[in-house]
This record gives C-alpha cells, structure tokens and sequence, in this order.
C-alpha cells in the first residue's frame, strides 16, 4: 500500500484537546484523532465517513451521535477515533443520495443498495491495520455495536466490545431496526 503519513498536529475541539494525524492512500485522505496517553490497550473507534450524519446533524442515521458519544468517551479516557473516508458504507455519497431516495420510495437501507447494483456493506478494514500497526498497537477495546466490524480485524486483538448508545428518533427507527434484524447489529 501506497500510503503518506502527516506529521501530528494539535486540535482542540468542544468535546477535548486532541491530535490529529492523516493517512491519505490515493485520493483517500483518512485521519486519527488521537488523546493520549493511549494506556495498555487503547480504545479505538473505527468510524466510516457520513457527511449527513456527521456534519449535517441528519436524523436518517445514528452516525453523527456515535461519532459525538465516540469523541467524548475518548477524550475522557484516552483512545483514538479512526475516521475512514468509507463515504455510505463505501458506495460514495452520489450512490448515498440515490440509495436514500429509494428509500423515501420505500427501499430499506439495504434494499435500496442491492437496487443500485452494490452489496449492503461495501465497506473494507485493511487501513485500520496498517494505522494500528504504525503505532505499534496490537490490541484494542473497540467501540462499536457492529460485528462485522470484529470479524473484519483480524490482525489485532480485540479484548473488549464497549457498546455506543444512541437514542431512536422517529425517522432512524427503521434504519436502526434494519440494522439489527438484517445485519446483526448488536442494539
Ligand atoms: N449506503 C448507505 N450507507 C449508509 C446509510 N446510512 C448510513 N450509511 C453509511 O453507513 C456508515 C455507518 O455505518 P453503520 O452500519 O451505521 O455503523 P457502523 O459504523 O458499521 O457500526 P458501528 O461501529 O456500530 O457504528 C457510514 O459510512 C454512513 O455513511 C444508508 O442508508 N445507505
Ligand atoms: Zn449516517
């Protein structure tokens, strides 16, 4: 793999004083955000790119609230954030904005994938390893509720799920229901 690495720079922010540093493969650009001390295992977020969720505060899915509950939990007990750029579970957000409109037509989130030719989660893990393996990490606490996302790491040592708690609204029930019937959330 073909990856550039930047230097670690600060980046205070409302949730804490954190670092950043950037892995950028291609035209890629993920990124850690980092509170130290990291402690024997640290707890890491692997959280997939969801630019309605994440910075448009939309109610469709429970991203931006994982990402928010995921940055306070790290900066309180140290850990990181790694941010993939796996834009509507990697179909990119052009593929996104059709799949939602089918599912305003009644598509379910996984449905409305399979319409547009993908599989319901597009999604790959190898960047994770490689950023792990550059700070010398071999076992984490992942913050997660997917078991996908375990199984999908297999060169580190997962020693503990911690499980992210999100509150339903009335538009992500669905999302969130489809989630744990079809693909195994644990919710
Ligand atoms: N294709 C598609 N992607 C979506 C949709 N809703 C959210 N996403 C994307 O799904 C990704 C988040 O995945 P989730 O399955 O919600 O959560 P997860 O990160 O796999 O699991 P957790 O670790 O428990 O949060 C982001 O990349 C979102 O852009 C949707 O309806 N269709
Ligand atoms: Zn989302």
């Amino acid at each position: 793999m073909d990856i550039k690495v930047s230097e670690k720079a600060n980046l205070p922010t409302k949730y804490g004083d954190f670092t950043i540093q950037c892995f950028a493969q291609g035209c890629k650009e993920h990124l850690v955000i980092m509170k130290e001390p990291l402690g024997d295992v640290p707890v890491v977020r692997v959280h997939s790119e969801c630019l309605t969720g994440d910075t448009l505060g939309s109610k469709k899915c429970d991203c931006g609230e994982q990402l928010e509950f995921a940055l306070n939990y790290i900066a309180k007990h140290g850990g990181m954030v790694i941010y993939l750029r796996q834009e509507g579970r990697n179909i990119g957000l052009l593929n996104k904005v059709n799949a939602y409109a089918l599912q305003d037509r009644g598509y379910d989130t996984i449905e409305a994938n399979h319409q547009l030719g993908f599989s319901a989660d597009e999604r790959t893990y190898e960047m994770v390893e490689f950023i792990l393996d550059f700070y010398g990490i071999k076992k984490i606490k992942l913050l997660t509720n997917n078991p996908k996302k375990i199984e999908s790491l297999k060169d580190v040592e997962i020693i503990e799920r911690i499980p992210i708690k999100v509150t339903p609204n009335p538009h992500n029930e669905k999302y969130l229901q489809i989630k744990k019937e079809k693909m195994g959330h644990l919710l």
